[in-house]
């Protein structure tokens, strides 16, 4: 197969935008197909010391693509020319979760259900590969054309070569103020070991996905302060509170994802699928087997 190159495709409207990357909707010229293109100034990655970042995104991106799961965007192909990287992934017709959540206000039971399974599916094939993804959030949450979710954007990913890798922590004790620049993942979602720790591990995914359940019914996340210290001091002192009406069997999935040790979270002590977290009462009735060959239920 010949490499392809940017003349290979007509490239349309921007469908993504992040600090060193361009998300492009494109057309590929031989197949007809859409793709979302990201496109990568070198320099502003150089600039913004992000070579790792991109080497860990194409890395994790490539076992997935050969992995066999539908949860996650697919890379296609990459090329480069004098100035850019390309990444030629699939095209999520539908967008990421978040406007959904914020034009309904809130899913109801059997969409938080079905979304958030989707999303512990794709987790559990993830942490199976030894990899995680640490910046979850409905933004990463992509909808294809059924609206089946594609897990997206691993420019925060770690795989992990040992089960306890060690990373600097981002707040160290003596200077909380002071954060390293391994900082990974958007505040709001961010767990507490990664703001203090030294170990990292796949539980990280799982406190991101109490946030976003919490979220899906809530209609936005658990800790939010204009003030990023405020924001992870909310988060290290586990303050939150959950709105009256709060479905009751999900408050309590989510009290047992959003426990700051992270090795006493839900499902920490499950090997291969999260069962502890399948057979919680919230999930009642749910075949997490099948969700993707099933309709998803209507969001409204
Ligand atoms: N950082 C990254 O790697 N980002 C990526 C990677 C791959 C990728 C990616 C981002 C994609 C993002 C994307 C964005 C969009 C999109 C952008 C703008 C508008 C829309 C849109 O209006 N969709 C219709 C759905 N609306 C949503 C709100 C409620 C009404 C209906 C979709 C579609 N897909 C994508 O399709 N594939």
């Amino acid at each position: 197969v010949t490499k392809r190159n940017p003349r290979d495709y007509i490239f349309g409207k921007v469908i993504g935008e992040g600090s060193y990357s361009t998300v492009y909707l494109a057309k590929d010229i031989h197949t007809n197909r859409e793709h979302a293109i990201k496109v990568c100034e070198k320099q502003q990655i150089i600039r913004e010391k992000k070579r790792e970042q991109v080497r860990r995104e194409k890395d994790a991106l490539n076992i997935l693509s050969n992995s066999g799961s539908s949860f996650f965007v697919k890379l296609y192909c990459t090329f480069q020319d004098a100035e850019r990287l390309y990444f030629v992934m699939s095209y999520a017709k539908n967008g990421d979760l978040l406007p959904y959540i914020n034009k309904v206000g809130s899913f109801d039971a059997a969409c938080t259900r079905f979304y958030s399974g989707e999303i512990l599916r794709a987790l559990e094939h993830l942490h199976d590969l030894n990899i995680m993804h640490r910046d979850l959030k409905p933004e990463n949450i992509l909808l294809d054309h059924n609206m089946h979710i594609k897990v997206a954007d691993f420019g925060c990913s770690k795989i992990l070569e040992q089960p306890d890798a060690v990373e600097k922590p981002i707040l160290n004790e003596n200077n909380p103020r002071q954060r390293s620049n391994s900082f990974v993942g958007t505040a709001q979602y961010v767990s507490p070991e990664l703001l203090t720790e030294k170990t990292i591990s796949p539980s990280s995914d799982l406190w991101a996905l109490g946030c976003i359940i919490y979220q899906m019914i809530a209609g936005l996340p658990p800790f939010r302060s204009r003030s990023e210290y405020m924001l992870f001091k909310k988060i290290l002192n586990l303050d939150y509170v959950y709105p009256d009406g709060f479905n009751a069997d999900a408050k309590d999935l989510v009290q047992k994802l959003l426990v700051l040790d992270p090795n006493e979270r839900l499902g920490t002590k499950d090997d291969q699928r999260y069962t502890s977290i399948r057979s919680h009462p919230f999930y009642n009735g749910l075949d997490f087997d099948t969700l993707h060959l099933t309709n998803p239920p209507p969001i409204y």
